[in-house]
């Protein structure tokens, strides 16, 4: 036998495993790196964060991504590049956590990369006939690999889309198997650049999991925050606290198509960005707004899309306690606004046992898991979340 292919047997049949998980969302602020001990696989698995880090993008890392980013016209040769370039430099973060850490490299038995998603197109976005649900994250697992020396997971989202999904949310999986309660039922809540969640039933009952994403986290936010305030975002929501809500634009920004769609349903920056709102402005004729208003009225928007999503799959009787994560759940404005919408408590994920900041990258760790030690399956033919092990592996050597 190859002695990768060996080694890969050894750490799939390990009492437990050291796996990083790599995160770098929407909002493009950095790669969340979380190493973590995993111990079982579905429902039996036992999970500890040992370290994590996000490393900040340089700015001249984050424009070069968003020369491409969410854009329909793009240099191909520009997407060609960033690819491997993406891979590697991810590999160079990895291994300055490592050394900072002070972990040699063959400490860790895997990685589970999640790439940067350039662009995300299901097909209730796209409408084009003959054509499936798609979407593409770059930084290429080979390249992750070579750099660190380690076994690497990448590329989790298009195995969903194969089996019938929209390639995301994919945090349900980690959602269901590290944070289900007998006795609660539990919303956890993903605020990053979008927002999306995972109803966790108390029955434990998998077939009534649900998740699907809501529409604008932070996105809006951070694009405005930057325009008008030169600061990356909202910091702490001090700036919509000090604006006031506009019902009319609200209400346009409401009237978006996407929103009336119905659950579950996924989205990206190629819907929520600026011109969206720019349009949104136009056609509410209003002249008077304040930059802090416009703030205001995105936290809001944000808020209310969050909190009619989680009410519109819940019943009205139903007691449930939702956990937050995401840069979001710093946001206290955006927070105060969910508090004000929903009769439910909101507490922090950290309250769970791992800080919200880390909690994505944690789930591509627990993906990696379940696809090379994964034994059961859990979800049957749940509406998306295909019942698949994810993930490509990428040998070093
Ligand atoms: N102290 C804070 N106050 C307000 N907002 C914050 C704070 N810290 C972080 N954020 C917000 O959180 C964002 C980053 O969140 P996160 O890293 O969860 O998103 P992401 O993983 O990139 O996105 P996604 O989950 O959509 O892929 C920042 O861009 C900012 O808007
Ligand atoms: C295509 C893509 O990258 N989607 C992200 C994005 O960021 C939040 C939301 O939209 C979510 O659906 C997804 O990420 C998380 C990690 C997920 O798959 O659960």
């Amino acid at each position: 036998m190859k002695k990768s292919i060996e080694k890969l047997y050894e750490i799939a049949q390990a009492k437990s495993r050291r796996i990083i998980g790599l995160m770098s969302g929407t909002s493009l602020d950095g790669l969340d790196v979380a190493l973590c001990r995993i111990e079982g696989s579905g429902t039996d698995t036992v999970l500890k964060l040992e370290k994590f880090a996000t490393v900040p993008y340089q700015d001249d890392f984050r424009d070069e991504i968003r020369k491409i980013f969410a854009k329909r016209e793009i240099d191909f040769q520009q997407l060609c590049l960033l690819n491997p370039y993406i891979g590697t430099t991810h590999g160079k973060m990895i291994l300055d956590c490592l050394g900072e850490w002070d972990i040699p490299t063959n400490d860790i038995d895997l990685i589970a990369s999640h790439g940067q998603t350039v662009f995300h197109a299901p097909k209730k976005q796209h409408k084009l006939s003959g054509f499936p649900n798609a979407t593409l994250q770059i930084g290429d697992g080979d390249h992750t690999a070579v750099k660190t020396n380690i076994i690497t997971l990448s590329d989790f989202r298009q195995k969903h889309i194969a089996a019938g999904g929209e390639g995301a949310p994919l945090a349900v999986y980690g959602d269901y198997f590290l944070f289900s309660k007998k006795g609660e039922n539990r919303i956890l809540l993903n605020m990053g650049g979008i927002a999306n969640f995972t109803y966790l039933p108390a029955t434990l009952d998998s077939n009534t999991v649900f998740t699907t994403d809501t529409g604008p986290g932070n996105t809006l936010l951070d694009a405005y925050t930057r325009r008008f305030f030169h600061k990356p975002f909202d910091e702490n929501g001090e700036i919509a606290a000090s604006g006031k809500v506009n019902v009319i634009l609200l209400e346009e920004l409401k009237s978006l198509p996407f929103f009336k769609l119905p659950f579950p349903k996924t989205t990206g920056p190629e819907v929520f960005n600026f011109e969206y709102v720019e349009a949104a402005i136009q056609k509410s004729k209003l002249t008077s707004l304040t930059r802090q208003d416009i703030i205001a009225t995105l936290t809001r928007l944000s808020a209310d899309t969050i909190s009619e999503a989680i009410a519109s799959v819940t019943s009205p009787d139903e007691k449930y306690t939702i956990y937050a994560s995401g840069g979001g759940a710093h946001n206290i404005a955006l927070m105060n606004a969910i508090r004000e919408n929903l009769p439910s408590e909101v507490k922090l994920i950290d309250e769970l046992g791992v800080s919200g900041d880390a909690k994505e990258a944690v789930l591509f760790a627990v993906l990696a898991n379940e696809a090379v030690a994964g034994t059961q399956s859990h979800f049957g033919q749940k509406d998306g979340v295909p019942d698949v092990s994810m993930g490509k592996v990428s040998f070093p050597e």
